[in-house]
């Protein structure tokens, strides 16, 4: 997973990279979000870390096409830098989002305490075991190795959906493997957004009663914002507290507080995604 992280300077300000097998044929919006943070970081004083991004996912990604990374640098203040990034695919935006990033400084401080009853990750049912149970979904979803292990809390959505309904929901998740010595603040940040895209929207998932694999789902991250507030090491577990604020007309809603294992909140995320269900064949779009 690295590996795609690691781009290709290709022109001014331009980057290349490649892409994951993803299962729904498209590039998965983490991979695609955090390659373009990684882009815009590389053009930035190397003091300066990223502090918040705001994006849209405007096209699917092509797994098979070249992708590309132009950076536009927008600001350079005193102590925050700001930079656009467009993901490029045949000339056309696939991503478009702008990245703000600061040196770090001493300021006012509080943030939103870690709940005291969440269960720790020890006990908890690790996404590896459930895919190795079901080799067929497996097959279907994954690409043979997952980069993240994930534990849930409350039941897990990948086969089936929560019998007991709700907006929020609390997950553990860690990456397998060790980080490089040399990687940078910056590619930490940037792996948090990998790790979270695929749970952002369980929330809603969960609060109608819907699964990965519930048939005829129509799913797509529209926009994310990240506000990291530390330093985040997703080799670490790294505590997802997520809620679903609202859903309608197509379109979820979902939030995540994300604290580290000292109960540091490291950062805040929201996202909003396409939720619908397939129509039936025949059925015309509305007119
Ligand atoms: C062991 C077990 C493992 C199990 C399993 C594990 C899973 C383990 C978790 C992984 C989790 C990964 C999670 C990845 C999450 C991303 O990675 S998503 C990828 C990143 N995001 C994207 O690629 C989105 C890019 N943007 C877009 O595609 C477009 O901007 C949007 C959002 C689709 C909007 O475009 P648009 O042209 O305005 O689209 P629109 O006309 O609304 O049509 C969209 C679809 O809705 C349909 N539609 C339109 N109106 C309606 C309506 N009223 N009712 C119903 N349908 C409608 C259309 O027919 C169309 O359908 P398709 O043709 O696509 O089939």
């Amino acid at each position: 997973m690295l590996d795609i992280f690691d781009l290709t300077e290709v022109g001014p300000l331009t980057y290349s990279g490649g892409s994951l097998p993803h299962f729904n044929r498209r590039i998965y919006g983490g991979q695609v979000f955090g390659q373009a943070i990684v882009a815009a970081g590389r053009t930035v004083p190397a003091d300066r870390f990223a502090h918040s991004v705001h994006g849209y996912f405007l096209r699917p990604g092509n797994l098979d096409a070249a992708l590309t990374f132009a950076v536009e640098e927008l600001h350079d203040g005193g102590s925050f830098s700001a930079r656009r990034t467009h993901a490029l695919q045949d000339g056309v935006p696939i991503l478009s989002l702008i990245a703000s990033f600061q040196e770090v400084q001493e300021g006012f401080e509080h943030a939103t305490p870690m709940p005291p009853d969440v269960p720790g990750p020890e006990g908890l049912p690790s996404s590896d075991a459930i895919f190795r149970s079901s080799a067929e979904v497996a097959r279907q979803y994954l690409a043979p190795k997952t980069a993240f292990d994930v534990r849930h809390v409350e039941p897990q959505l990948y086969l089936g959906p929560d019998p007991e309904p709700g907006t929020r929901q609390a997950m553990w998740i860690r990456a397998h493997g060790e980080m490089p010595a040399a990687a940078d603040r910056n590619l930490r940040a940037a792996l948090l957004v990998y790790a979270c895209d695929q749970a952002m929207l369980e929330p809603v998932l969960r609060e109608h009663e819907l699964a990965w694999t519930t048939p005829g789902l129509l799913m797509a991250s529209i926009d994310h914002a990240t506000w990291w507030h530390r330093d985040v090491d997703v080799t670490q577990w790294l505590l997802f507290v997520q809620d679903s604020p609202a859903a309608q007309g197509g379109r979820g809603l979902g939030t995540a507080r994300v604290y580290d294992r000292a109960g540091h909140l490291v950062a805040s995320i929201a996202q909003e995604g396409m939720v619908r269900r397939r129509r039936p064949k025949g059925e015309a779009p509305p007119a």
